[in-house]
């Protein structure tokens, strides 16, 4: 590994604001900022994405409760990134350190040009030496366009410019076997070496987030999963201890730790595994169940049997085994329409049936990412 790493650092509402104020938590904050820029005087290239729109946009407005309705929390929120952004400038800024506001939608990592023209950005932002902090720009966001959760999201991040680390900042200092909030009996849990486990623990995981977090533990397992798949280090660490960032790149076992895939999948299979949002779902047969997962074949119309969905040409789908389980995600050449008219048929006879020469496959090889059996034991990997 190269002595200089790219790294993004994610802190949750539950570290930057006190629980029961709802205050800045002030001290955590200079800490982080401290740390930072200590790693970026080592020459580390760092990322910091930042939760803490919604909840300290409450904290202004005086309410008393994270907002219910979709347009509250996107009024909320926009009140929140200013006074967030704010802050951190006058913390960065004490120590010289510039920084840029990045606000993402899944929308720009699910469109193809929007997802490099992102990297591009991220690269030349690191290449100037700015840390950017990135949210989710939850003023605009709509339901099926938002990452959900900024676990998910810097899990994201981390995967599209290649980081070697991903830390997940959060109130507590490690996963455990339970939620330890409602089970004395839980045990901590150092290190997770295999994809398997991760699975595993999705299950233990408490579904309920603090007060003003939201996600809890699940959706930070489900973030260490994107980012192992891209062959990103990841680290569940106490935020109140940002310096625990330091300690782990040095080698010290802080926090819970995930090993990265020692087979990370190539960047745009992973902007297909993970960007994407599905819009619907193929059924195949058996002999193309097969063809794909065996043969690493491109998806022919004739051996789809079934299409769920109202999807447009070029949208991400979801693959379906003979047996009834997902196996791969795929960008679709055909529309649900003209699809629902070709399936079963031969790729020959696909001109006559639609009017137009369209693609001889129904997905290319380059654009499906399968859920490989041969890794069952490291539990779901994306095959390059
Ligand atoms: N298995 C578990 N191990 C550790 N913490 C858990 C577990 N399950 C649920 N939690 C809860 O998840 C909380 C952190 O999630 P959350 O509040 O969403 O944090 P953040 O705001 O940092 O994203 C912890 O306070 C803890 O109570
Ligand atoms: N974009 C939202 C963050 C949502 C979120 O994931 O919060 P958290 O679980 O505290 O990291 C905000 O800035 O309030």
């Amino acid at each position: 590994m190269s002595s200089v790493q790219t790294l993004v650092v994610k802190i949750g509402t539950s570290s930057l604001t006190g629980t029961s104020t709802g205050q800045f938590a002030l001290s955590t904050l200079a800490a982080l900022v401290e740390t930072l820029c200590t790693l970026r005087q080592q020459g580390h290239q760092v990322v910091l994405v930042s939760s803490g729109a919604v909840g300290i946009g409450c904290r202004r407005l005086n309410l008393a409760e994270r907002p219910k309705t979709l347009a509250m929390k996107q009024a909320v929120a926009a009140v929140g990134q200013g006074r967030l952004m704010r802050i951190y400038d006058d913390l960065f800024s004490a120590l010289n350190q510039p920084i840029a506001q990045v606000l993402l939608t899944r929308s720009d990592l699910a469109q193809r040009s929007r997802y490099v023209n992102s990297y591009r950005t991220f690269r030349q932002l690191l290449q100037m030496g700015v840390i950017p902090i990135v949210n989710e720009n939850d003023t605009v966001a709509v339901e099926e366009l938002k990452f959900g959760d900024n676990d998910t999201l810097s899990a994201l991040v981390a995967s599209l410019i290649g980081a070697q680390w991903l830390f997940l900042l959060t109130d507590i200092d490690r996963l455990y076997s339970a939620d330890p909030r409602s089970n004395p009996e839980a045990q901590p849990i150092i290190a997770i070496d295999r994809l398997a486990d991760i699975q595993a623990l999705k299950a233990v995981a408490g579904g309920q987030g603090s007060a003003w977090g939201t996600g809890g533990m699940l959706t930070k397992l489900e973030a260490a999963q994107i980012a192992t798949t891209a062959g990103v280090r990841t680290v569940i660490t106490d935020g109140r201890q940002p310096q625990n960032v330091i300690k782990a790149i040095a080698g010290e076992a802080v926090g819970t730790q995930f090993a990265p895939s020692p087979r990370p999948s190539r960047a745009r299979k992973r902007w297909i595994a993970a960007g994407l949002a599905p819009s619907g779902r193929l059924y195949l047969d058996q002999g193309a169940t097969l063809a794909i997962l065996q043969g690493g074949k491109s998806l022919l119309a004739a051996g789809i049997t079934r299409l769920e969905g109202d999807f447009e040409a070029q949208d991400a789908v979801l693959i379906c085994a003979a047996s009834g389980e997902d196996i791969a995600r795929g960008i679709i050449n055909y529309s649900a329409r003209d699809l629902s008219q070709i399936l079963g048929r031969r790729s020959e006879d696909i001109p006559a049936i639609l009017g137009y020469a369209g693609a001889d496959t129904v997905i290319h090889r380059d654009n499906l990412v399968i859920a490989t059996d041969t890794e069952a034991d490291e539990g779901i990997d994306l095959q390059d």
